[in-house]
């Protein structure tokens, strides 16, 4: 497995190199450069496209052999392609039903993922449930969910919900289906259980984690790990508590391009999390939500070196913001075409 967490200088070293040996090279044998032999089809949001696809990203997979096709979803998906792998992020049934359909038919094509796997992403309950089926001793940490209560209908009930199950304030109010909308995103801090009644079910209620105004997104691309640092949500303390009152909406402070790998940080807050936990943390993730391409948000407890715990977990996060992505990425690409080659050896070169 590669780990870029600190972006280490051997590692792209590593890259470079690989860089020139694959130069001309083909999948499963043959071709050039100039003659693209993955065809990878795509369909994403134009957001995403932007994001994801640029100059810089598609002229260096392009330079190995790799071309992006667009997918019409006015046409039948099967009448397209050829195709050696698909990416995709849509939201909606519809588009799961032809994805679902053109999986079952077109076995021979990579589909980067299954949209029940991906599925499972899009509630924030069911998300944070694999986090907390997994036992990870002897990495050098702990990893963990913050406590939470799910609201899913009767807000009259929360207060008393919420002191039943003992929960501590503030709490972090999150919608809990997470459909790519911005609604979805729409987050509330509420420092006392009865102003809840006013927002609207379903939702989770989460524990509020002081972490010092830091979070570490992890970013998975198949085998590769790829660690950032951004600035969250400062800690909330007890003067604020007996002060504020109510709920409070608070921005989208940590999917902002800006990186916080530059600032002048407490090394006690901004400490990378172990290497060990974060390879055994993405590789039962992966196994266990069976997808290739999503990151994680993780918070260490304020006060300590090795409390952690995953608030978020994102399908096809924005890659563009990683730096280095268009490699990790090329490669990621590169590795899903040769597995394919291993399993079909008897592939047709003119044709792939
Ligand atoms: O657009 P970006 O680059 O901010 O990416 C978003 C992610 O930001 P991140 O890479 O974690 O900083 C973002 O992550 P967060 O939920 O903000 O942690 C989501 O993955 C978002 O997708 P969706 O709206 O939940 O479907 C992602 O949006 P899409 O690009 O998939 O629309
Ligand atoms: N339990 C929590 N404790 C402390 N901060 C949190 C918690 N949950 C969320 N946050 C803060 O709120 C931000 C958004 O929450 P998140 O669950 O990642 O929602 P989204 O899917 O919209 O990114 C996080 O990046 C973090 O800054
Ligand atoms: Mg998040
Ligand atoms: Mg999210």
């Amino acid at each position: 497995m590669r780990f870029e967490g600190e972006i280490h200088t051997e590692e792209k070293e590593e890259v470079k190199e690989k860089e020139v040996n694959s130069m001309g090279h083909s999948i499963c044998g043959g071709g050039s450069p100039h003659q693209p032999k993955v065809v990878v089809g795509y369909a994403l949001t134009s957001k995403k496209k932007k994001s994801f696809l640029k100059p810089k990203f598609t002229s260096l997979a392009w330079s190995k052999g790799i071309s992006f096709v667009s997918i019409d979803l006015n046409r039948p998906l099967s009448e397209q392609g050829p195709f050696d792998i698909v990416l995709h992020k849509l939201s909606g049934k519809e588009w799961r039903e032809v994805i679902e359909d053109y999986r079952q038919k077109h076995p021979e094509v990579i589909v980067v993922d299954p949209p029940d796997a991906i599925q499972h992403l899009r509630n924030r309950q069911s998300m944070q449930q694999v986090v907390a089926d997994l036992n990870l001793s002897d990495c050098n940490g702990k990893v963990g969910i913050p406590r939470h209560l799910v609201i899913t209908k009767d807000q009259s009930s929360i207060p008393y919900e919420v002191a039943k199950a003992g929960m501590k304030l503030p709490l972090v109010v999150k919608p809990l289906v997470v459909d790519g909308s911005a609604k979805s995103h729409e987050l509330f801090l509420a420092y006392d259980e009865f102003s809840l009644s006013t927002l609207e079910p379903p939702l989770i209620l989460q524990e509020f984690v002081n972490h010092g105004g830091l979070l570490f997104k992890i970013y998975i691309t198949g085998e590769t790990i790829k660690v950032v640092r951004r600035f969250s949500l400062p800690n909330v303390n007890k003067h604020d508590l007996s002060r504020v009152t109510g709920v409070i909406q608070f921005p989208r402070v940590s999917n902002a391009a800006a990186s916080a790998d530059d600032a002048d940080l407490d090394p006690n807050i901004a400490e990378f999390p172990p290497k060990p936990l974060l390879e055994k943390l993405a590789r039962e993730l992966r196994q266990r939500l069976g997808l290739r391409l999503f990151n994680m948000d993780m918070i260490r407890e304020h006060g300590t070196k090795d409390v952690f715990y995953v608030i978020d977990i994102n399908y096809f996060p924005g890659y563009g913001k990683v730096p280095d992505y268009e490699n990790s990425f090329t490669d990621f690409l590169l590795s899903l075409a040769s597995s394919k080659c291993k399993r079909k050896p008897h592939i047709d070169p003119l044709k792939v």
